[in-house]
């Protein structure tokens, strides 16, 4: 069987800067013959790590344009390869020319995310680290820019190794078990074993809510808006968007259509959807309205159910009925503002508004932010953004820590040593220690070319 292609030894080159034209255009070239094409291309080979003024020139000579030129040399670069980086001005037309020059000199054409993978292969960052740079990269606001920040910074990686290491003394305590199967298993700590593993369940399952919150960071959360008929379910909406999107009138049946809006609450990216009042009848535009609210729940991370505050009864079973679809449910008393002033308080769960008047915004946006990042408050401080792999990697962490716990509980050893070592590969498939190539080539795909 031929060996794989070594692509490490190519040198690749891509325009690192966003298409278009701007005020500084960057090309860069990573591999081994990076020092050689700036060579060619400024007409002296520029020192490691000094800023060099240069004219970028063509194989006849002539000038492509003038900038500034940088090197780096393996490992010290951000891909650990012999780097060279040529910042023209930024015409499309001018770095397409220095891409060529490039390729002419014996570089290809980078693919996405080659960067980032090189920068991955070489140990400069680990698995969930350069897909965090992806991340920091698409985030829409500083506090996600933050967040995937963190998780460059190794906050998230970090914590899994912590867990990953601990898994493997105990894998290592459950091999030696085996290994003296004679002796009786009190005398070879099994206590000891059953404790840590407890305590590893936890450091899981806090993890496992942390990067749930980080996935909700990068990928939002998606709330559907139910109720009755004139409850004031597109009065929220507008509310929460901030500006008249939906149409609001006293005409109980306005909204026929799902509207969809994304509103952003506190660097939680909310696609808020507005459906048809639920309620029995109708006429035929109305019933199709509201068959299309119960398939847009049956996606929804999040019921919104808005009642009446005065009558908080009418429409609720209906509205009960279709939320239970969606994963959760947030119930929402609205119109507050008509209440008598004794009126009693509003019962617990639920949050009372006036989306005319603006009334409790501010708690609900709490409690969205709550429903996203769980009451730790994620999405503040210590927060890293995650992805859903890695959610579903600590899931599987966590279902075979529990294979574990009952395997030692039947004092099946070999079982259990099996469980811990699923659960620590499972691990190492977010940092990368134990990542099939199928894997790394799907995540790298997803980058940016230049990345
Ligand atoms: N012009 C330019 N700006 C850029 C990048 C780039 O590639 N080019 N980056 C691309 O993403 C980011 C910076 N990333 C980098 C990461 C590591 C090293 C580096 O030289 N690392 C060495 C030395 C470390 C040190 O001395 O601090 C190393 O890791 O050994 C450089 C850039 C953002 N800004
Ligand atoms: N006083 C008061 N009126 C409100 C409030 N929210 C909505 N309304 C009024 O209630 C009526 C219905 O509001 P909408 O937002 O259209 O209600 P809806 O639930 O979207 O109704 P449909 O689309 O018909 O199902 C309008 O006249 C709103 O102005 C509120 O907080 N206080
Ligand atoms: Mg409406």
């Amino acid at each position: 069987m031929p060996a794989p292609a070594d692509h490490s030894a190519d040198t690749i080159v891509a325009i690192a800067t966003p298409p278009g034209a701007g005020g500084v255009g960057i090309v860069r070239v990573s591999g081994p013959g990076s020092a050689a094409i700036a060579g060619a291309l400024c007409g002296f080979v520029p020192p490691v790590r000094r800023v060099r003024h240069a004219r970028f020139v063509d194989a006849a000579g002539e000038t492509i344009d003038d900038g500034i030129v940088l090197r780096f040399a393996a490992p010290a670069s951000f891909t650990g390869e012999d780097v060279a980086e040529f910042q023209a001005h930024g015409s499309p037309a001018v770095l397409q020319a220095l891409v060529a020059r490039c390729c002419t000199l014996g570089a290809r054409m980078a693919r996405p995310g080659e960067y980032s993978e090189r920068a991955f292969v070489n140990g400069k960052l680990d698995l969930a680290q350069a897909e965090a740079v992806a991340d920091l990269i698409a985030a829409g606001d500083l506090v996600a820019a933050r967040a995937a920040r963190r998780a460059l910074d190794g906050v998230f990686s970090q914590r899994v190794d912590a867990i990953a290491d601990e898994l493997l003394a105990l894998r290592v305590h459950v091999e030696a078990m085996i290994d003296f199967a004679d002796e009786p298993l009190e005398t070879l700590g099994m206590d000891a074993v059953q404790a840590r593993l407890a305590r590893m369940r936890d450091a899981l399952a806090a993890l496992r809510d942390a990067a749930h919150g980080g996935c909700k960071l990068r990928d939002g959360m998606h709330a559907v808006i139910v109720g009755p008929p004139n409850a004031g379910k597109s009065s929220l909406l507008n509310a929460l968007a901030g500006s008249e999107r939906a149409i609001v009138t006293d005409v109980a049946g306005t909204t026929r259509d799902l509207l969809r809006e994304t509103v952003r609450v506190d660097g939680l990216e909310l696609t808020l959807v507005d459906t048809a009042g639920l309620h029995a009848g109708g006429d035929s535009i109305e019933r199709e309205g509201m068959r299309r609210a119960r398939m847009e729940l049956e996606r929804a991370e999040l019921a919104i159910v808005v009642l009446d505050a005065r009558d908080p009864a009418a429409g609720r079973e209906e509205a009960a009925a279709a939320a239970a679809q969606a994963t959760a449910t947030l119930w929402v008393h609205n119109k507050a503002d008509l209440l008598p002033d004794d009126a009693p308080p509003a019962a617990a769960g639920v949050l009372r508004i006036s989306a005319r008047r603006g009334d409790g915004l501010a708690g609900l946006h709490a409690a969205l932010r709550e429903q996203a990042f769980g009451a730790a408050g994620e999405g503040s401080e210590g927060a890293f953004t995650a992805r859903a792999r890695h959610v579903q990697a600590l899931d599987r962490a966590a279902a075979e820590l529990e294979a574990a716990d009952e395997a030692l509980r039947r004092q099946a050893l070999d079982l259990a040593a099996e469980a811990l070592r699923g659960s620590h590969d499972a691990l190492g498939e977010i940092t990368g220690k134990v990542a099939p190539d199928a894997l790394l080539g799907h995540i790298f795909s997803t980058f940016c070319i230049g990345k």
